[in-house]
Order: structure tokens, then C-alpha cells, then sequence
């Protein structure tokens, strides 16, 4: 799940690269991989700066000053396609027609079938595995196809909705062409979020795009609104232009942003992301009577930091029973599960998390998370109970039992490494080592995300249901993926793609 984010400033004399650095800080949770921002200058020159890395280790003074230009683009990246080279670090560019720069957030499911069309037919060359890597090529080549010497609103409308026809899966884009403007769209099914706002500077205003509304927040802006399913907006000097390109889709946001993956105090889609999670501790608390049953033994209620903490103290409060943070998390150890390889989050859970026997000792514990997805959380943490002390230990989670690879951007393209694939919650317990597990009910939890938008009558809810909105997602599809993206399969990296140089722009990143 990718973080992107785009600005233009009503002064084209500013610099964008400060705001969207800050704006990469406040979507890190969203990708840990690779950081990149890549801006347009006098002159109509591009200037980047990518490489594998935390915000923070890709980004000092000395990288971001060369970054001049009043209009930049940003990513953070969590790889779901490809391998995690810095060749595949994010915003993309292609030089023809007029000077090309995407950043994506979401998965493509017929890449294959854009790879051949770009290959064969339109005849470009494609330079890594990446799927944003092929949207960005098939943007261009329907720009391309107008003939014109430059763009207009017109064509790049137009070219889109031919991306929303040729390309399948989720997908959140800001992209930005040299000396013309910032555009955004979002796919037909609104998979992927993505928010707009503006900001009073001087006698204009500033227009930035992002995945999640924090960032806009944050930064000042305001009127912040979602970019609809299936519309695109163009920014320029000059204008905002918005058209709704493509009408026929059934709008899916993905559920998984309100339980894991967005950050409490953004807003997505008209749905506070912490209440929604409010309502899910709510919802699963009643899960926890029908299971133990009113009158059960459960001493303290702990949370799993990070993301259940909300969600694990309004269920507390419901069950009035003891709320206690007894898990200590290390601030600099970041998200495990957007982690790649099995080992390091296996470690990482360890270094991240540490129990206080005090409040486990001789107790029967309820231990609260958001989701169990390969179980090497629960199964750490549960042990780490144990071990301090605890005599019971119940594993709560917020989202339903997950027994299907997701294929729009979360990269979980493995039902084997699921830990709930073919178990039944027994065996669940067992493979993690708990007494009890309680899960969330599907239609708990979509209910629990719907209650401030009930016009929003479907989620993407594939990873719980294995009913997949967009694209063909035939067995065939989900086997290759599986041989492709396992954890084995990703471990064996190239040595090309480990290579520290990525080609293109010039690049103000130096390996430290
Ligand atoms: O079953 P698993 O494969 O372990 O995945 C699920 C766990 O991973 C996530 O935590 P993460 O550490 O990524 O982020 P957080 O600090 O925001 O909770 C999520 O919140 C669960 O705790
Ligand atoms: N998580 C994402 O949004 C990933 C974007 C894109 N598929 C990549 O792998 O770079
Ligand atoms: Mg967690």
C-alpha cells in the first residue's frame, strides 16, 4: 500500500519539494521500501530523488535542495509487483510525449497483458518489472497517439479514460507533465484512496493530492474532498478541471485501509478512519460474548500496538473490563507486516514489541489486534504473554478470518502464508498458540466502516471473501501470482536488481 502525493503552488516562483518531504513523513506508515520525489523546474526540467529507503534515509538538505520547481510528485513505496530494486522506486518517467512523471499506489492484475500490448504493438520499451512502470508507459502512449506538439485538458481526459479501459486492478495516481500540470485519477472502482485540497497562498491557491487526508491536515489545506472512482482532475497554472470519465463501475474502497493500513486521523472516502474503528472494537466485543459468554474470565483487555489501540479500548469499555498497555513498543522500529521476508518480521516483531510482566503475571488476558494475517505477530506475542506470566491468553481481531491473496496493492499474493487458509478457528488457535481466538464478522465490519457513508453499498472485501471487484481473477491468475510473489521467490533477487543506480533523471540520491 503505497503512499503518494502531489503539489502544485499558486506561486511559480516556490519551491513544492518541502511540503511533499513533509507529506512522505505522514504517509511512511504507508511504505517503507523506497521514498522518491521528483519535481519540475525552470525550464520545463525534471529533478529526482529515489532510492530504496525510509523518508529519512533517502532525504536530507543537501538532496532536496537541487529539487527546485514549483510542482513536484511523491512515493512511498510498499512493493506488490516487481522486486523491491531502486530501479523500481517511484515517481516513474517517460520522456515522450512532453515529459511524463507518474507516482502509483495500488496493483495492476493484467500487467502481463499491458507488457505484451506495450511490447508488440506500441512498441516501448519497458525497463524494469514493475506494474506503475506499465501504467505510466500506457498513459503515455494514448498521449502520444493525439499527434499533438501539446497537451490539452482535452487529451489528457481523454487519454485517461483509456487507461481506465485498458487497465485492470486498483489504482491511485498523481502524475504532473513538465511545464503544463499536476493531474490525478483513480480507478473506476475507487480501490485505492486518494484526496485533493486547496491553500490560500497570496492572491492564489496551492492544489495538493494525497492518499490520505492527514497530510492535507497537516499542511494547512482545506475544501478537502476524495477524488471519485473513475474521475480524473488536472491542475494547471491557469485552471482545476474535473471530469467523472467512467460511471459504470460499482465504487469498492478497499475495507483494509480502515483496519490496518490508513492512519487513524485520516478521513477516507467520507469515513473517519478512527471511528470506523471505534465501531469495529465495538462490534467485536460482542463477538467476544457470544464466545466466552457473559459471565467469562478474562482479567485485562491488552492492545497490540500500533493499530488496535483504538479499536482494543472502545471493546474494553463495552465489556467493562480492565484496559492495559502491557505490550511497550520502540518507537524507531517501524510496520513488520509491510516488511519484506518472513525472517526480518518474524525479528522485527521482537525488537518492535516488549511484554511488562507486571501486567501479565497470573492473569487471563485478552490480547486485542487488528488483523491476523501470516500470524507472526499473534504467534510472537502470544508466546511474549506467556512468557511474562500470563495463565489465559484470547486473541481478539478486529477483521475477520483472512484466507485469500489480495491482488490491488496489499502484497499478500500467498493463501499458504495466510495463517487462516484451510484452518478452521481451532486450528487457528493452535497454529498460534492461543486458548481462544475471536474474530471479527464480515458483515460486522463492513457494517462498522459504512455507518457514516451508507451509500457506499460494497467494500473490496476479497481478502476475507475471495470475491474480487475488478479485473479476471480466474485460479490460473492467482496460482502464477503465487509462483511469482512468494516468499521464496522474492528472496532471490538479481543482482541487477539490487543494483544501487537507477537510470533516467538526473538523481540527487547517493547511497550513504
Ligand atoms: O499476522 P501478521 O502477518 O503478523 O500481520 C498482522 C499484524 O501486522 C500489522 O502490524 P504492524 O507491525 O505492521 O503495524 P502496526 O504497528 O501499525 O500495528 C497488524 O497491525 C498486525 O499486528
Ligand atoms: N503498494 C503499492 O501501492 C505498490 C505500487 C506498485 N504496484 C509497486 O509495486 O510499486
Ligand atoms: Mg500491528
Amino acid at each position: 500500500m503505497c503512499g503518494i502525493s502531489g503539489l502544485i503552488l499558486s506561486n511559480t516562483k516556490g519551491m513544492a519539494c518541502p511540503d511533499i518531504f513533509e507529506s512522505l513523513g505522514m504517509l511512511q506508515h504507508r511504505g517503507q521500501d523506497a521514498a522518491g520525489i521528483v519535481t519540475s523546474g525552470p525550464n520545463g526540467r525534471l529533478y529526482q530523488c529515489k532510492g530504496n529507503g525510509l523518508v529519512r534515509d533517502i532525504f536530507d538538505e543537501n538532496h532536496l535542495r537541487p529539487l527546485v520547481g514549483y510542482m513536484g510528485v511523491g512515493h512511498v513505496r510498499y512493493p506488490t509487483a516487481g522486486s523491491s530494486a531502486h530501479a523500481e522506486a517511484q515517481p516513474f518517467y517517460v520522456n515522450s510525449p512532453y515529459g511524463l512523471v507518474l507516482a502509483h499506489n495500488g496493483n495492476l492484475v493484467n500487467a502481463e497483458e499491458l507488457r505484451h500490448f506495450l511490447d508488440h504493438e506500441a512498441h516501448r520499451h519497458i525497463n524494469t518489472d514493475s506494474d506503475s512502470e506499465l501504467l505510466v508507459n500506457i498513459l503515455a502512449n494514448n498521449l502520444q497517439a493525439t499527434g499533438k506538439f501539446r497537451v490539452n485538458e482535452e487529451d489528457l481526459f481523454n487519454s485517461i479514460r483509456d487507461l481506465f479501459k485498458q487497465c485492470h486492478g486498483g489504482y491511485a495516481c498523481v502524475g504532473m507533465i513538465t511545464a503544463y500540470g499536476l493531474f490525478a485519477f483513480r480507478d473506476p472502482n475507487g480501490i485505492r484512496p486518494l484526496v485533493y485540497g486547496r491553500r490560500q497562498n497570496g492572491t492564489g491557491y496551492d492544489y495538493m493530492f494525497a492518499s490520505e487526508s492527514v497530510v492535507l491536515d497537516s499542511l494547512g489545506f482545506t475544501d478537502v474532498a476524495d477524488v471519485l472512482p473513475g474521475e480524473a482532475i488536472i491542475v494547471t497554472k491557469h485552471a482545476v478541471s474535473k471530469r467523472h470519465l467512467i460511471q459504470d463501475q460499482i465504487f469498492s474502497p478497499c475495507v483494509f485501509e480502515y483496519v490496518y493500513f490508513a492512519r487513524p486521523d485520516s478521513i477516507i472516502d467520507g469515513i473517519s478512519v478512527y471511528k470506523s474503528r471505534l465501531e469495529m472494537g465495538e462490534a467485536l466485543a460482542e463477538q467476544v460474548l457470544r464466545k466466552l459468554g457473559p459471565d467469562n474470565d478474562i482479567d485485562v483487555v491488552i492492545p497490540v500496538p500500533d493499530t488496535s489501540r483504538v479499536s482494543a479500548l472502545q471493546l474494553s469499555y463495552k465489556l467493562n473490563i480492565l484496559f492495559r498497555e502491557g505490550f511497550i513498543k520502540n518507537r524507531y522500529v517501524g510496520r513488520t507486516f509491510i516488511m519484506p521476508g518472513q525472517e526480518m518480521r518474524r525479528k522485527s516483531v521482537r525488537r518492535k514489541l516488549n511484554a511488562m510482566a507486571l501486567e501479565f503475571a497470573g492473569k487471563n488476558v485478552l490480547l486485542v489486534d487488528d488483523s491476523i494475517v501470516r500470524g507472526t505477530t499473534s504467534r510472537e506475542i502470544v508466546q511474549m504473554a506467556r512468557d511474562a506470566g500470563a495463565k489465559k491468553v484470547y486473541f481478539a481481531s478486529c477483521a475477520p478470518p483472512i484466507r485469500y491473496p489480495n491482488v490491488y496493492g496489499i502484497d499478500m499474493p500467498t493463501s499458504a502464508e495466510l495463517v487462516a487458509h484451510e484452518r478452521t478457528e481451532e486450528q487457528i488457535a493452535e497454529a498460534i498458540g492461543a486458548d481462544t481466538v475471536i474474530y471479527q464478522g464480515l458483515e460486522d465490519l463492513v457494517r462498522a466502516c459504512r455507518k457514516l457513508r451508507p451509500d457506499i453499498t460494497q467494500f473490496d472485501t476479497s481478502v476475507f471473501d475471495g470475491t474480487y471487484v475488478a479485473g479476471d481473477i480466474t485460479p490460473d491468475y492467482l496460482r502464477d501470482l503465487e509462483n511469482l510473489r512468494n516468499d521464496n521467490a522474492k528472496n532471490g533477487g538479481s543482482a541487477i536488481e539490487k543494483a544501487p543506480e537507477t537510470i533516467g533523471l538526473h538523481n540527487s540520491y547517493r547511497p550513504k
